[in-house]
């Protein structure tokens, strides 16, 4: 069964959920709005029925996040989830539905359908990641804080720096105390315990968002290696980087490189048009990534991105 799910945003990043009937499959739990796909319509087209017939809303500008399949008991759905960010007409509930509008992080995945707990996770990620390498960036670290909207992505470039990097990472989140944004950091190897978890000490770290797997590591992994509530990142250049971000469920994936980078001279820049035709055909949200700049986000969201990253994007200067 192919459904159309909309994650409707208000101007404050606030999110549309409605309570299902009782007597619907997976009644009385928390849903946000959609429906199933009628003969010969594409998703777009049903995201925008549904909507009109659940909430009297008309769609103005929408954009795919993610698929997700999931087996229910006797059901199997494919769930194409869109976050529509802008709309005509104030959301009624027409069928007599109970609604209400939360922030994403006040968002509880026990109160929604079990495939729902992915799209829940998905919404923590925001728009733009700033990638900031440590230890050797460290030095130059703001005190001050970047701006909430940022998740910092700590780069460590050299497997055999593993351990003075995670030192410099406590040292910034302690820095950075209360007001620390959202932090995911690389994983190594070397973080995986022998049942290809990883491990304990790592996903107690105070502050922790997420992890991000790069290079070969992805390569190897059989299941996904994190626990339910962090994010899991991966670095992709191709269509089966993208399946294999898949297979083992990964919120997000960086493509790369999308434009020319200094960083990497010698590598052909994938381009738009061909970011887009890998982004469509990933059921993980993709962030482009490689000679970035703010204006690129708008480009980025109307070629099927989930947002934008990079290293020198986001400096501290504009973060601050
Ligand atoms: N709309 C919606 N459906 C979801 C979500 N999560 C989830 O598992 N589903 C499943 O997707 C399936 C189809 O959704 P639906 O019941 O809204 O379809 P519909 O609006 O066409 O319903 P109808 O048959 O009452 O007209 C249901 O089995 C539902 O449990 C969600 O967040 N929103
Ligand atoms: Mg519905």
């Amino acid at each position: 069964m192919h459904v159309a799910v909309g994650v409707i945003l208000d101007s404050i990043g606030q999110v549309l959920v409605a309570r299902r009937a009782e007597q619907q499959h997976l009644g009385g739990l928390w849903e946000f709005p959609g429906g199933k796909l009628e003969p010969g319509e594409t998703v777009h087209t049903a995201l925008c029925r549904e909507l009109k017939e659940e909430l009297d809303i008309e769609v103005e500008h929408s954009r795919p996040l993610c698929r997700i399949e999931h087996n229910y008991p006797g059901k199997a759905v494919l769930l194409d989830v869109w976050i529509v960010d802008r709309f005509k007409g104030t959301p009624r509930g027409i069928e007599h539905q109970p609604l209400r509008w939360l922030p994403t992080a006040q968002l509880d995945p026990a109160e929604f359908p079990q495939a729902n707990r992915l799209i829940i996770r998905r919404l923590q990620l925001s728009d733009r990641l700033a990638i900031i390498d440590l230890p050797a960036a460290n030095i130059n670290l703001p005190p001050q804080l970047p701006v909430t909207d940022v998740l910092l992505r700590l780069r460590c470039w050299q497997k055999d720096q593993y351990s003075a990097y995670l030192t410099a990472v406590r040292q910034t989140i302690q820095a950075w105390g209360d007001n620390s944004p959202g932090i995911i950091l690389d994983l190594s190897a070397a973080s995986l315990a022998g049942n290809g978890f990883v491990s304990e000490e790592l996903c107690q770290l105070p502050g922790l968002k997420g992890l991000h797997v790069h290079g070969g590591l992805l390569q190897t992994l059989s299941e996904r290696p994190v626990p339910e509530h962090l994010l899991l990142g991966v670095s992709c250049h191709d269509q089966h980087e993208l399946e294999l971000a898949a297979k083992v469920d990964a919120d997000y994936a960086l493509l790369s490189p999308v434009k020319a980078t200094a960083t990497h001279p010698d590598v052909r820049p994938l381009g738009w048009d061909r970011f887009q035709s890998l982004a469509q055909h990933s059921t993980v949200p993709v962030y482009a990534l490689g000679g970035m700049q703010a204006s690129d986000l708008i480009t980025a969201h109307s070629h099927g991105g989930r947002g934008i990253a990079g290293i020198r994007l986001f400096n501290c200067d504009t973060m601050r």
